[in-house]
């Protein structure tokens, strides 16, 4: 079920600058950056009590962020729903006729496991769910 809404995601195109302007324009506390190899993605992280902003950004230059600057610059790239069963809310959307974007979960921040909803199946906007990891 998914039980929260766990991080608002920005793709940015220069990830130094923007930690930058979220620490000291917007006074957010820092939480750290962390390169995720599973998902080509570096990350940082900004709590911000009940959810968090998660900054996003190419790692090494590729992966889906980096074609998503290509595209369109910096912007709104995904919304995340934490749920407390993946494996059932995969089926239960599924069933509905939600399309994912991989087979099944891969690995995420924190330690978490992660799944993507193609922008179709939700009005344009990627939906992530994830899992957080057992010390999270
Ligand atoms: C760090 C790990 C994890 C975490 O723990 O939090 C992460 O957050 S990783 C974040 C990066 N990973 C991903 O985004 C994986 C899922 N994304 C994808 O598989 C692809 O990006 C995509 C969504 C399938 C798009 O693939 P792309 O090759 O760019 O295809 P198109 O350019 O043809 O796009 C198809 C269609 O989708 C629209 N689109 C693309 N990106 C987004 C987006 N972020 N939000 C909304 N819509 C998006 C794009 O505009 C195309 O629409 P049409 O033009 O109408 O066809
Ligand atoms: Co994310």
């Amino acid at each position: 079920m998914i039980v929260a809404l766990d991080h608002v995601a920005i793709a940015v195109p220069d990830l130094e600058a923007s930690i930058k302007r979220f620490m000291e324009d917007f006074g957010l506390t820092f939480e750290g950056t962390e390169d995720v190899e599973a998902a080509k993605t570096s990350t940082a992280f900004f709590p911000l009590p009940p959810t968090s902003i998660e900054l996003v950004h190419p790692l090494r230059g590729e992966g889906p962020i980096a074609k998503y600057l290509e595209k369109k610059g910096g912007g709104m790239h995904h919304l995340c729903f934490r749920t407390d069963n993946i494996e059932e809310d995969i089926a239960r959307l599924k069933e509905k006729g939600y399309q994912f974007l991989s087979d099944g979960p891969s690995n995420g921040a924190h330690n978490s496991k992660v799944i993507f909803i193609h922008p179709k199946s939700c009005d344009g906007v990627l939906i992530e769910l994830n899992q957080p990891g057992e010390e999270h």
